[in-house]
């Protein structure tokens, strides 16, 4: 288009490296858009910062990827599944789109914003020659909100199938204090492991320096908070299944050209796109399209009017000695050791404080500082029966120790008598045996690294050792960590007489832990600084629910009297049997939900409790099915079950039906196969709830167009059940028998055949029709 042709206050630039670009300068927003990739480099509403961040290393020719703003991901996403060779996220980003169309908008808020429409189609420069026909427009709206909407039509013959994603780069102050919310209890595929993996996010999304790599379901609204900036930014999206939250971390920052290697701290990716099973087909024809709308709200903190929390806010904290060291300035170790630590203070039965040490470079305990160590932990959530909403300062920090900034002040932490505790979280990657640290490192790399030279010097000076007792979610976390600990001696080939002192002087512990920590209530945090009368930049919010399974020696129960203080902890010496109430108490029933709910359209965890024929069918299964086939007694398990109820119906959490059912196959095997093998190994029968969720899954992930409830799984494993019911589909009469007497001789899903168990064919497949024919509601009403 000409420049006559262009909307006022759209001019045409050279951009960096002589790449043609668009500048929008309008009253509300500025923004750089470039033709290469049609990639939106900058948007900064007026008076405020830019909110896409872009690389100082970025590379700007024709034929590279810009790294930061808004590369635009088609037609796939990640490598290519047949070509190796061909780009990282398709070449849409690589093409030469063209302004096609811009005019001036008045928006529904009287604002006026600026809109822009570029175009791709299999004829532009940078679109493989031959590639199936289609045109893509991209509409850019720069105003008070940054408005992204990519459309894609399939101008060919054929079906046209592709994925697509804003990859959008956030500009954050210091992302070590951001935090992600939207995406607190979804169950997510963790990218960044080869291959990937299953993750659930009971912790709060934030991020330490570890790569974050993960594929989430698309909540309603995605929220970055930006403390160092004081403002929020919000990502609202539709026509999207998923969002990919990435964050390159140290090492993966390193290793990419284009991408400091500081810069990690700077940018959150958390993007909009339909990718991997979530794929999109066009029938000849057909359009498709996917937006999100993006805005950046200052956040109030009241920093006139209100007082930042500190021991000037609250009075007379008393003197504590410390007594022990945590590894881990999180949320999660803030709102459960600390936290726990204090309940035992309140009621005279520690009389200790804790220093806490951060264990990576880019952390936060500087803020920590800041408010004299003092921060609240907000509880919500339903408890014996009744609502919890309660808020407590947490005094129990003595102070922080910065082995970045003071190595010397961190060592010294071994010449203190007092000192008999060690807690840590730092993260499941944080208990790896690290081959590049030495002795005289200040500090090491690694967390095992830091804690062999600490005791080290304890040894050194001749003192006694510590009980220590990690929290990471990894099993037998303590004895991990005792062997990284023993590989780090011999690696610095350290005295035989220390490695005698590890093993006899110091307890490790294995643990398991359970509270969920949504983290800083960011949405919520002017209207509870007007609520405590202070201003609280770390607060911690948590649900009433916590439990703390630690494997080690009774004394443990004498010096860390915490079930003497009520808390819900138990020390054993075998976590085994808690491990599988906790799989099977919590994530079973959470996987028949999913399976069974959904087909009924509800969408929440908490939904499913307060409807009387679902939470009836939950309570049954937990009582009938499950526990008779755990290993515990009667009344620790019936406790347990009522504290999981309590969890599912509370009013403070989202939790989608939608996101636990990802990878439902390999989830049922974990989780309900093993009860419905050990019920009828006792019984005789099959547990029937049981095995409904397996009939409801057969159902959903058969492929019947009928079925509107979309498996999200490998492509692998759809692919399986496809084909057996395309197959039972074309060649039987009995469709339904046929294909689930495929599926359950699958030793491949199933890790045996599940045809040798006599009559679950003709279950599974009563199960299946009824489903079917009556509906999900009508079925469960059969069992009642
Ligand atoms: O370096 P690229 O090609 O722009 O990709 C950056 C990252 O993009 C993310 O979206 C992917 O999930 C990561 O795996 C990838 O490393």
């Amino acid at each position: 288009m000409t420049t006559q042709q262009l909307a006022q206050g759209i001019r045409l630039v050279e951009g960096h490296g002589g790449l043609a670009a668009v500048e929008v300068t309008t009253p509300s927003a500025s923004a750089l858009i470039y033709l290469h990739g049609a990639h939106v480099a900058d948007w900064t509403p007026a008076g405020g910062k830019p909110v896409l961040w872009m690389s100082t290393f970025g590379v700007f020719s024709d034929t590279d990827p810009i790294r930061g703003g808004v590369p635009l991901c088609f037609p796939w996403f990640g490598p290519n599944g047949t070509d190796a060779s061909a780009p990282n996220h398709g070449w849409a980003r690589l093409s030469t789109w063209s302004l096609v169309d811009s005019r001036t908008l008045d928006t529904a808020t009287g604002a006026v914003a600026t809109e822009l429409v570029f175009e791709l189609t299999q004829d532009s420069v940078g679109v493989p020659a031959g590639f199936h026909p289609f045109t893509a427009h991209y509409t850019v709206t720069v105003g008070a909100e940054l408005g992204l909407e990519l459309s894609v039509r399939n101008d060919g013959a054929t079906p046209f199938a592709f994925e697509e994603a804003f990859h959008t780069y956030f500009a954050v102050g210091d992302v070590t204090t951001s935090t992600l919310t939207g995406l607190e209890t979804f169950d997510y595929t963790d990218r960044s492991t080869k291959p990937a993996t299953e993750g659930s996010s009971l912790l709060p999304l934030g991020f330490t320096g570890d790569e974050i790599d993960r594929l989430y379901p698309m909540p309603e609204a995605l929220e970055l908070s930006d403390p160092a900036n004081d403002r929020i930014i919000r990502a609202v999206s539709q026509g999207a299944a998923q969002t990919v939250v990435w964050n390159a971390g140290r090492i993966k920052a390193a290793a990419i050209a284009d991408y400091g290697t500081d810069e990690w701290t700077e940018t959150a990716c958390a993007e909009t796109c339909n990718v991997g099973a979530h794929f999109i087909t066009l029938d000849p024809g057909a359009t498709s399209t996917m937006q999100v709308t993006v805005t950046s709200t200052t956040t109030e903190r009241n920093t006139k009017t209100m007082q930042r929390l500190s021991k000037s806010v609250v009075p007379a904290i008393a003197e504590l000695p410390t007594k022990a060291i945590q590894f881990g300035e999180g949320n999660f170790l803030r709102a459960f050791v600390d936290w726990q630590l204090q309940q035992m203070n309140n009621q005279g039965l520690f009389q200790g404080g804790v220093k806490i040490v951060q264990p990576i470079e880019g952390g936060r305990v500087a803020s920590l500082e800041e408010q004299d160590n003092l921060y609240t932990v907000l509880l919500e959530g339903l408890q014996d029966g009744k609502d919890v909403q309660s808020h407590e300062v947490i005094t129990v920090v003595t102070g922080t120790v910065n082995p970045y900034v003071d190595n010397q002040k961190y060592l010294d932490l071994a010449n203190d008598d007092n000192i008999e505790f060690i807690f840590s979280n730092t993260t499941e990657a944080g208990i790896a045996f690290d081959d590049r640290d030495r002795l005289n490192d200040k500090p090491q790399h690694s967390f095992p690294g830091k804690l062999t030279a600490l005791l080290f010097e304890r040894f050194s000076l001749g003192k006694k050792g510590f009980q220590i007792i990690p929290c990471e979610l990894i099993e037998h976390n303590g004895d991990k960590l005792k062997e990284s600990v023993l590989a780090t001696a011999a690696l610095w080939e350290l005295d035989a007489a220390f490695v005698q002192w590890v093993n006899t002087d110091n307890t490790f512990y294995s643990s398991l832990v359970d509270r969920i920590v949504p983290g800083y209530p960011a949405d919520r945090a002017a209207e509870l600084a007007e609520e405590f009368g202070y201003d609280d930049q770390s607060i911690v919010k948590a649900e009433p629910f916590l439990l703390w399974v630690i494997e080690g020696p009774q004394s443990l129960t004498e010096s860390l009297p915490l079930a003497k203080a009520g808390l819900n902890v138990t020390v054993t010496d075998d976590m085994t049997p808690y491990r599988e109430r906790k799989v099977f108490l919590l994530n079973a029933p959470h996987t028949t939900m999913a399976s069974i709910a959904r087909l009924a359209g509800v969408e929440t965890v908490r939904d499913v409790m307060i409807d009387p024929e679902f939470s009836q069918f939950v309570n049954a299964e937990m009582y009938d099915e499950i526990m008779p086939v755990i290993d515990l007694p009667h009344d620790e398990l019936a406790a347990y079950a009522e504290s999981v109820k309590e969890r599912f119906e509370n009013r403070f959490m989202h939790h989608e039906l939608a996101s636990i059912a990802l990878n439902s196959i390999s989830k049922y095997k974990s989780r309900l196969l093993p009860i419905l093998v050990n019920f009828h190994e006792k019984v005789g029968t099959f547990p029937p709830r049981v095995t409904l969720a397996l009939s409801a899954l057969l159902l959903t992930y058969s492929g019947d167009a009928a079925v509107t409830v979309v498996p999200v799984d490998s492509d692998e494993v759809l692919a399986t059940f496809h084909a057996a019911y395309a197959t039972a589909t074309a060649t039987g009469s009995n469709v339904t028998a046929d294909y689930v007497e495929a599926i359950l001789s699958d030793d491949s899903l199933w890790g045996r055949d599940l045809t040798e168990l006599p009559g679950l064919v003709a279950e599974v497949t009563t199960g299946l029709d009824n489903l079917r024919t009556l509906g999900a509601r009508a079925t469960i009403a059969l069992l009642a």
